[in-house]
């Protein structure tokens, strides 16, 4: 199977090309960067740091539409819609872990979905998958007594928030619970808010430094608190995931899956 990434010079893009080297069974068919880029031409290895692979990074997925087969896609949300419809076009799988999509951005991704197949997901690490089905085990378990809180940390870079994965967690939670996370939901308290309301789930987040991505939900109540956390270390998690999604993405039919799809956690 030929894998195209997508912004091949970012954190996530380097991390991919690298996965889809040390992986079997795949191989590099593209990488493209944004046009106007210097590193156009350059070796997609050597941008990775993985030394030469004969591969030539591109600036545009129509000079490589021959190349692939799978395009995986870490890049902002209105590129991802670009890229979907462009695949949708092709008749191409793509793997999206781009976060921060609004409402009507994941409605036209949905719409790519009925040309090609695709594997959306705000977190493609195994943990952080397993993690949903604990969270919705111990929402289902614990219940309206316990309050729930959602604290996540990334680096000083990301753009959106919260991120993805701690949305996705709030909605797992929510529908344990028998709730709209759009109902329940609060953001960021700040001021005289009053008293926490008893179904709520609260939202806190941290921008600092170089962290990779860190999760912990919190189901709290008078006399205990239970603690669910995932902490990763290496973007090569996002990106090992990303690459298994992309190999389980051969001979798969149109539609919309999601990791747990990929990971069989359904
Ligand atoms: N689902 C998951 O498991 C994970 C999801 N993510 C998500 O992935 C996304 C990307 O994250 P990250 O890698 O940190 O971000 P980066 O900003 O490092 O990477 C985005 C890349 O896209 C490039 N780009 C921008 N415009 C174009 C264009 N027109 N054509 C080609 N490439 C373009 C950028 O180039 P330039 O730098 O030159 O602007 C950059 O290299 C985010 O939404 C993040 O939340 C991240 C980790 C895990
Ligand atoms: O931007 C990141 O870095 C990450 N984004 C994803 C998200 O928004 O959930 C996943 C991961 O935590 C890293």
């Amino acid at each position: 199977m030929r894998v195209a990434v997508i912004g091949a010079s970012g954190r996530m893009g380097k991390n991919l090309i690298t996965a889809i080297h040390e992986a079997q069974g795949v191989s590099l068919g593209a990488a493209v960067l944004k046009p106007g880029s210097s590193l156009v031409g350059a070796d997609a290895g050597e941008i990775a740091g993985v030394g030469k692979i004969g591969v030539a990074a591109v600036a545009a997925l129509a000079d490589c539409v021959d190349d692939f087969d799978v395009l995986i896609d870490f890049t902002s949300p209105s590129l991802t819609l670009e890229n979907a419809a462009f695949c949708a076009k092709h008749f191409k799988a793509i793997v999206v872990g781009t976060t921060g999509l609004n409402e009507s951005e994941k409605a036209a991704l949905n719409e790519a979905a009925l040309q090609s197949a695709v594997v959306f997901a705000p977190n493609m690490s195994v943990g952080v998958n397993l993690t949903l089905k604990l969270l919705a085990t111990a929402a289902q378990i614990l219940g309206d007594d316990y309050d729930v809180e959602i604290v996540e940390a990334h680096h000083r870079h990301k753009v959106d928030s919260p991120s993805g994965t701690a949305l996705r967690m709030g909605e797992v939670v929510a529908e344990a619970l028998g709730r709209n996370l759009k109902d329940c939901a609060v953001y960021g308290r700040e001021g005289l808010t009053g008293a926490r309301t008893q179904k709520e789930i609260g939202f806190e987040t941290i921008r600092a430094g170089d962290v990779v991505g860190e999760h912990s939900v919190w189901f709290a109540t008078e006399g205990e608190r239970i603690e669910i956390v995932h902490k990763a270390s290496s973007r090569m998690t996002f990106a090992k995931g990303a690459v298994r999604a992309a190999r389980w993405l051969e001979g798969k039919s149109a539609g919309m899956y999601d990791m747990q799809d990929v990971l069989d956690l359904k």
